[in-house]
């Protein structure tokens, strides 16, 4: 029988997202040259070697500390729901301000495959771009594609194939903050260590409470109360 794995889309606004998911799915999700069009996640399914991924394509976000509705959905999906992938979509000619948020993606989760779209626009530009070098950097797999042209599919869908099989394993490189930071890090981690699930990071946790994100708080205890009155439903059925 077909696994069923879940790929999130997640990046910038404006860097194809939308046009990978209709590529990958033969959906028609919104495209168009502006930001913030896909506003709610919209999911699709493709096949490749007998195996059923399905894809969901996140509103786009310059950051993921819920300073917004759309920044908390995304948000929230790659922490909470976990995804088998978070495929993080980057536009190749302006890679220095996407990598604000594959950075961020990496603190909060492991399966990470970064895509770097837009390689005909870059090529065009006289934009090379080391994907072996970034992979290196980034701890995580780094694959060069066009969604526009759908150029770069073949080593994509391998790539994820890999990851969801075990023989890719993601190390992504977490970003060493100052001394001040980390001691204050090194202090709450083993605290909120206990409070939460073991597949959360409790050092990107400790991070968003040093950075005083109640929202994410909130998310936290609600779920933890949520799951509570489900494990009191199954030892006490009505
Ligand atoms: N040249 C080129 N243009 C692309 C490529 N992929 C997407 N585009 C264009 O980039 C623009 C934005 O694409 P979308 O797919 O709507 O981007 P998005 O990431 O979903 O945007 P939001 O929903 O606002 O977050 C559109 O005009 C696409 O046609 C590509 O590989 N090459
Ligand atoms: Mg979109």
């Amino acid at each position: 029988m077909s696994n069923v794995y879940r790929v999130a889309l997640a990046g910038n606004p404006n860097t194809g997202k939308s046009t990978l998911f209709n590529a990958l799915t033969g959906l028609k999700q919104h495209t168009g040259n502006w930001a913030g069009k896909t506003v709610d996640m919209a999911e699709g399914t493709m096949q490749h070697k007998g195996e059923t991924y399905k894809l969901i394509d996140l509103p786009g976000t310059y950051s993921l500390f819920s300073n917004s509705k759309d920044e908390e959905v995304a948000r929230n999906y790659i922490v909470f729901e976990k995804p088998d992938i978070t495929l993080v979509v980057l536009d190749a000619t302006s890679l220095e301000r996407n990598m604000n948020l594959a950075l961020q993606v990496l603190e909060m989760t492991t399966n990470v495959i970064v895509c770097v779209n837009l390689i005909d626009e870059a090529a065009k530009r006289g934009i090379s771009i080391n994907e072996q070098q970034l992979t290196r950097r980034l701890g995580v797999p780094v694959v060069k594609i066009s969604a526009r042209n759908k150029t770069g599919f073949p080593l994509l869908f391998d790539t994820m194939d890999r990851l969801v099989k075990g023989i890719i394993q993601c190390q992504p490189a977490l970003i060493s903050y100052h001394t001040v930071i980390e001691e204050k890090i090194s202090k709450i981690e083993p605290l909120v260590r206990p409070l939460i699930d073991d597949d959360l990071s409790a050092r990107w946790v400790a991070l968003r409470l040093l950075d005083g994100d109640e929202s994410l708080l909130d998310e936290i205890k609600g779920r933890m109360a949520q799951k509570e009155e489900q494990t009191r439903g199954l030892k006490y059925p009505v």
